[in-house]
């Protein structure tokens, strides 16, 4: 697959933006003009800059308000077009941008245009050199694609031709199906952007919120599938205007794109078999059957404090590793794991983050086949020395400085607890609690890694993106979203944090990082779950009493059932598919904290409650300023 992206999608000169982009894995470049002008090295510099990087100027662009111009202005638009045209020789790209004219000046007309693209196309053929002509969505008379191609085939010239921006298209949702008609050889070049569905004006809504493929809400892969009918064999190019981006880590950004690019083609070429489309064949999205374990890593010390709070909540310790200082606590199918190794990733993990669940494992189908497609997606596989008898678990490095394991009933890996650990006899007598599985990981990020987080999961895993939403914490607002399969199997919460106040943000400044602050445990009856906890000595994280005089007015529950929810701290919703209980332990170490929930037929988060107990676990923050201890 021929992958490029703009110059103007990543932060920093033009030389950064080149690097970040030759890193990353594309093959080409667009040059886009201001990040050229603004960059002292003549062009002949840059052209070898770009070719040192191993890049190719896939496309020049933009040249602005060129068709339809009356005289004078005509004959000036020509004469920009021919520096232009020297300055592309330079460069060492055959290819310019001409997006639609949105000057009032500008004469409305297709054949006018097209009088105007021939000349420009009869000038630029004596150099070798290629138009590509694109409907801007707010072009004055050229909005739509269907028109742009109309004037490109009634110029009939070989140096004229179609240039296709998802954006424009999508964002004014024209039929796409328009595309597949189109003779691949008109198509000169392929831009594609995503954007979250915002009602607002096109021209603000492009410039400034653009997104990568898969990122957004519009349906660019059913455009990319249209194209790839016409059997387009070109560039797929990224064009992602974004404040976001433009402020963000250029290297960073760039391997979500190139991860965006790879996988829309992996989705095209599924839907599409037979496509032209070069894109690298790799593992279908993994099916997610579920959490296997959650690791902590932790010091001695800390892992003590941890083991109390989890036989209170009534897990048992099963399993003590053959040669490692790593235990294994269990209750139904969920298996939490804490290392305190003073060697390897864990004891690393711990020296940076504190004590944390720094790694996850899931069951898939096929777990060496995950770690291929993620590897083919630009992550990163996790190895580290096994010892005699052990199983290499096949692994990669998260977004946030953790781990992702999977295991697998194919090989022997879904025995590793038998192979690798051996039962411990007196885990402690503890009353059983009923937790049966893990019903969400909720991980905390920086709000400006939400994207790459949610790309890095939906990507790999067969699972989807829901709308974000805004949790209200006191000390500001924190987005969340999550990512889900339809069984239920799969489900991690995405809470990105804006500013270093609100509970998440004082996480992950406290924890040097993104990362897991809290999991849920799922079981299916909270009520003898919250008995059983307070006989093992557990203090449920204390609810406001007005609380529950809101939630009898606004569900109009029984008293007694209020009564009951009050005395065992217990939140509750309700929405159209059930209702949803939920349960807190206070914070541990850095603002770390589990929660237990009943679903009956609900499929959300309670996020209405988030407010109510994201005050009652601040109280648990060290204040301000005072040191650790
Ligand atoms: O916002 C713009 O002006 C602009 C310029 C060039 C493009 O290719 C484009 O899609 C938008
Ligand atoms: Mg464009």
């Amino acid at each position: 697959m021929k992958t490029s992206i703009a110059t103007v999608s990543l932060s920093g000169d033009l030389k950064d933006k080149l690097r970040a982009i030759a890193k990353a894995g594309f093959a080409g470049v667009e040059i886009f003009e201001n990040d050229f002008l603004a960059f002292d090295e003549s062009p002949r510099q840059v052209g070898r800059m770009v070719r040192d990087f191993g890049l190719e100027i896939s496309l020049f662009q933009p040249f602005r308000d060129f068709e339809g111009m009356p005289e004078p202005l005509r004959a000036r638009t020509f004469d920009r077009a021919e520096r232009k045209f020297d300055l592309m020789e330079e460069l060492g790209t055959d290819l310019v941008l001409v997006c639609s004219n949105v000057s009032p000046a500008a004469v409305g007309g297709i054949d006018r245009a097209a009088a105007d693209f021939s000349e420009l196309g009869e000038r630029a053929a004596k150099r070798g050199l290629r138009v590509g002509y694109e409907a801007l969505a707010w072009g004055r008379h050229i909005s739509d694609h269907r028109d742009a191609w109309e004037i490109v085939r009634r110029v009939d010239h070989p140096s004229i031709g179609l240039i296709l921006d998802s954006f424009h298209t999508l964002s004014r949702k024209i039929e796409i199906n328009s595309i597949r008609s189109i003779p691949k050889e008109k198509i000169f070049i392929v831009q594609l952007a995503d954007a979250p569905l915002i009602d607002m004006d096109l021209l603000y809504w492009s410039r400034h919120f653009r997104n990568m493929p898969g990122e957004g809400d519009l349906p660019v892969t059913d455009f990319t599938r249209a194209v790839a009918a016409t059997g387009y064999d070109g560039y797929l190019s990224l064009e992602i205007f974004n404040d976001q981006f433009r402020g963000g880590n250029a290297n960073a950004i760039a391997v979500d794109g190139y991860r965006s690019l790879i996988y829309l083609g992996d989705q095209v070429r599924r839907a599409e078999p037979d496509t032209r489309l070069p894109v690298p064949i790799m593992p279908p999205r993994a099916d997610v059957r579920g959490v296997a374990f959650v690791e902590f890593s932790a010091s001695e010390e800390e892992a003590s404090e941890l083991e109390a709070l989890l036989i209170s909540i009534g897990f048992t310790k099963t399993a003590q590793h053959r040669t490692k200082q790593v235990v294994v606590y269990r209750q139904g199918a969920i298996n939490l794991v804490v290392n305190t190794e003073r060697e390897g990733f864990a004891s690393a993990s711990y020296l940076v983050h504190g004590t944390s669940a720094y790694a996850f494992g899931l069951m898939v189908d096929d777990a060496a086949a995950t770690v291929e497609r993620a590897r083919v997606l630009g992550a990163e596989p996790f190895e580290q020395p096994v010892g005699p008898g052990e199983l290499v678990v096949p692994a990669i490095h998260g977004v946030g400085g953790g781990l992702i394991y999977f295991l697998d009933d194919k090989s022997e890996l879904s025995k590793i607890w038998e192979i690798e650990f051996e039962p411990v006899r007196d885990g402690g007598s503890v009353i059983a609690a009923g937790l049966c599985s893990i019903d969400h990981i909720a991980q905390t990020v920086k709000y400006e890694e939400m994207l790459t987080w949610l790309l890095f999961y939906t990507s790999l895993l067969d699972a989807h993106k829901t709308p974000m939403i805004d949790i209200v914490d006191p000390a500001g607002i924190v987005r969340s979203q999550v990512v889900e399969n339809d069984a239920g199997t799969l489900r991690l919460t995405l809470n990105g944090a804006e500013n270093r106040n609100t509970l998440a943000g004082r996480f992950i400044a406290e924890t040097f990082g993104s990362g897991v602050q809290h999991l849920a445990f799922a079981t299916n009856d909270i009520f003898s779950t919250a008995q059983a906890l307070r006989a093992n000595g557990f203090k449920a994280l204390p609810i406001s009493p007005n609380y529950y005089d809101d939630v009898e007015a606004r569900f109009g529950l029984d008293v007694q059932l209020v009564e009951r929810l009050k005395s065992e701290n217990i939140l509750y919703d309700r929405d159209e598919d059930g209702e949803y209980y939920q349960l807190y332990s206070p914070t541990f170490g850095e603002g770390f904290f589990f929660e237990i929930v009943e679903r009956r037929g609900y499929r959300g988060y309670g996020a209405a409650n988030a407010i109510f107990r994201i005050a009652a676990l601040r109280k648990y923050l060290r204040p301000e300023g005072l040191p650790k201890g």
